[in-house]
């Protein structure tokens, strides 16, 4: 039995965590909770509320962090073709991780707390508000980018439904308070939220994002200022929304504008349509070395791959070139009030 009190995220899961913002997920895939700290009410725990506030929670939030054995990453390169030989790819020292045991007690508590009873909140709450999400297992990461380094991570999914039972992502940020998160600061989660288009969210004090580990493409711009981020991923089932009755298709272009959004194919078009950005951003994010060149060798296959997989899939499309198909994909009229009902999960 527990005999210590909720922490201020648990606290925040109860009172914060709206069933607007779990449709929101469970509909387009996304969503942004700012604030998420901001609990109002004291539920009568004087004592408990006096000692732990927004800021003071963050902030040892901040320094448990920064007091673990953090480690500058790898990308796992998987070349299938070689009997999923791995090439460990370098990352720039901007960003360090841990996701090794958390101590409960001492200099750890905050974090062991978080990411066990808080996640497991978490959890149980988006249950009761989407019941078609059973999440049973978290798994966690805690990151800090130092000051002046340039911290970031290229663009990417989280999970694969080949891979794991990684569902959904959380991201908490118990960033500093003491100036408001801007522009030239950098830092910022890119969701790549098409056809909407992309993105930014700043990793402001308190703010809890959540998206689709396995569909949802994003990255965080480099760096400038001292970022931390506490991840948790979130594993299940997530049962797809029931097939009403199949919407009248008028035409052939209807039906094909309803293809492009599929949950798994939508996730290549990204990578189609922001090839270069996402080059870019995997350049940046890694050390150079001979590493690096293979893993953008692949990067550059993957996208040949991705292209000859429209070609299969859209038959009737003239598409044979990269620049063929960006002509085509922003020359659709896509329903976006559609896009948002129909992420599939
Ligand atoms: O730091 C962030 O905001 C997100 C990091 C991320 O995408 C990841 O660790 O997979
Ligand atoms: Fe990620």
């Amino acid at each position: 039995m527990r005999t210590d009190l909720p922490s201020l995220f648990e606290r925040a899961v109860c009172s914060r965590l709206t069933a607007h913002a779990v449709r929101a997920l469970y509909t387009k895939g996304w969503t942004v909770l700012p604030d998420f700290l901001q609990v109002r009410g004291h539920e009568g725990i004087q004592e408990h509320q006096d000692e732990e506030n927004e800021e003071t929670y963050a902030r040892a939030l901040c320094d448990e962090i920064r007091a673990l054995p953090l480690q500058t990453n790898h990308t796992h390169l998987v070349d299938t073709q070689r009997g999923n030989r791995t090439t460990l790819v370098r990352k720039c020292d901007g960003v360090r991780e841990f996701d090794g045991p958390l101590e409960p007690f001492g200099t750890q508590a905050k974090l062991s707390s978080l990411v066990t009873d808080g996640a497991s909140s978490l959890m149980a709450m988006m249950s009761v508000l989407e019941p078609r999400m059973t999440l049973t297992r978290a798994t966690y990461k805690l990151q800090m980018s130092p000051a002046g380094q340039c911290g970031s991570f290229p663009m990417h999914t989280d999970s694969d439904e080949m891979v794991d039972e990684r569902r959904i992502t959380a991201l908490f940020y118990p960033n500093a308070r003491d100036r408001p998160w801007v522009q030239e600061d950098g830092g910022q989660l890119r969701i790549y939220d098409w056809p909407h288009g992309a993105v930014d969210v700043p990793p402001s004090n308190g703010t809890l994002v959540l998206f689709a580990s396995t569909s949802m493409v994003h990255r965080v711009l480099p760096v400038q200022r001292e970022r931390f981020c506490v991840t948790l991923w979130l594993s299940g089932k997530v049962k797809p929304a029931s097939a009403g009755p199949a919407p009248k298709l008028v035409s052939e272009e209807a039906a094909m504008r309803q293809r492009l959004l599929d949950r798994k194919i939508r996730k290549h078009v990204i990578r189609l349509l922001y090839r270069d950005e996402w080059e870019q951003s995997l350049l940046e994010a890694h050390e150079e070395s001979e590493e690096r060149s293979q893993l953008i060798q692949s990067f550059h296959q993957e996208c040949e791959l991705a292209l000859s997989n429209m070609i299969r899939l859209f038959p009737d499309v003239n598409i044979q070139t990269f620049a063929d198909f960006d002509r085509w994909v922003n020359a659709q009229e896509i329903d976006l009030q559609q896009a948002d009902t129909q992420f599939g999960w």
